[in-house]
């Protein structure tokens, strides 16, 4: 479940792509069409909320780009096409917008997202932490949807008309380990020292990665190094947001911030086998076998996202 056209691909990418080449069911839920986005190409700048706002309808053929790159041929929106809007960032007036995710009823919400979990009988749901990862109101709103709707999905008495119950056998929430970045950053600040060798000047800051966490609270690590080329380009095909320049990456703050092929996650819902990090979200699921495997996102993220 995720909240923009992006968040999938900047999130998950990697992840969606395996278990897409590995043959799992992958569905993506995203809960707007990211129409109070920045455009970074001056020549798209007359899209922007503020002129033709016409970036969400441009922001679906993006998603729909990516989802090609990723392997993912199952994605949605919460409710369809620009039922939530796209609420800004955090405190800016259109927070309070008629029809701003932010302002949805979490409840209603929820049984959207309920009536695809019926649909998909999903084994995994992957959202956002309480935070969404860095604070964003369509992120946290998500989350709160997410949370919900994984709760409501398997009680029988909650809207018989919305499909037959279905219980997700693990949450999880994106994390990224402080251990990593701090890695990551390091070379960062090494390569932007080197006048030319970015297209970037400056570096984020670790607390600018949503969901960053102490290593420990992670408990999933997906290798997704073979699919580190899939999520670039798909991370590409979003470029009104997001600027790719490998090993690195930049949103339109044009704040440069570590590409990651390994994908984290830390694991709130089901059972763990041990004390070591997990390799797989699917890992411990009771009869779990590849072909019927089905891994639930929001918008975010097919596979399992
Ligand atoms: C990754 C993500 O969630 N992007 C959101 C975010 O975009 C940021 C926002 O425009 C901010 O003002 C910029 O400085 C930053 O570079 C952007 O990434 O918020 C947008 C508005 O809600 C949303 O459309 C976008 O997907
Ligand atoms: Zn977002």
């Amino acid at each position: 479940m995720h909240a923009h056209p992006d968040d999938e691909s900047i999130n998950n990418g990697a992840t969606m792509a395996k278990y897409a080449a590995e043959g799992a069911r992958v569905t993506l839920v995203t809960c707007t069409l990211g129409e109070e986005g920045e455009v970074i190409p001056s020549a798209l700048a007359h899209l922007a909320p503020d002129r033709d706002d016409t970036l969400g309808p441009h922001r679906v053929a993006e998603l729909a780009r990516a989802m090609k790159e990723l392997g993912v041929t199952d994605h949605r929106f919460l409710g369809g096409p620009g039922h939530y809007r796209d609420s800004g960032m955090m405190g800016v007036e259109q927070n309070e917008r008629p029809g701003a995710f932010w302002s949805a009823d979490v409840d209603e919400a929820a049984a959207h997202l309920v009536q695809v979990i019926r649909e998909v009988r999903p084994q995994v749901l992957v959202t956002y932490d309480p935070n969404g990862g860095y604070g964003h109101p369509d992120h946290i709103q998500a989350h709160r949807v997410a949370m919900r709707a994984a709760g409501l999905t398997a009680d029988p008495d909650f809207r018989p008309d919305l499909g037959a119950p279905w219980d997700i056998d693990k949450v999880y929430w994106n994390r990224v380990p402080r251990g990593v970045l701090l890695e990551g950053f390091g070379r960062l600040r090494r390569d932007l020292a080197e006048p030319g060798r970015l297209p970037f000047r400056q570096a984020a800051s670790v607390t600018d990665v949503p969901g960053v966490v102490d290593d420990p609270i992670v408990t999933t690590e997906i290798d997704g190094t073979g699919f580190a080329a899939a999520k670039a380009a798909a991370m590409r095909a979003h470029a009104t947001q997001i600027e790719v320049a490998e090993p690195y990456f930049a949103l339109s703050n044009k704040l440069a911030q570590p590409f990651l092929a390994t994908e984290y996650y830390e694991l709130v819902r089901g059972r763990r086998e041990g004390g070591i990090r997990e390799s797989d979200l699917f890992e411990g699921i009771p009869g779990d076998s590849c072909e019927d495997r089905q891994t639930f996102g929001e918008r975010q993220n097919g596979t399992a996202l």
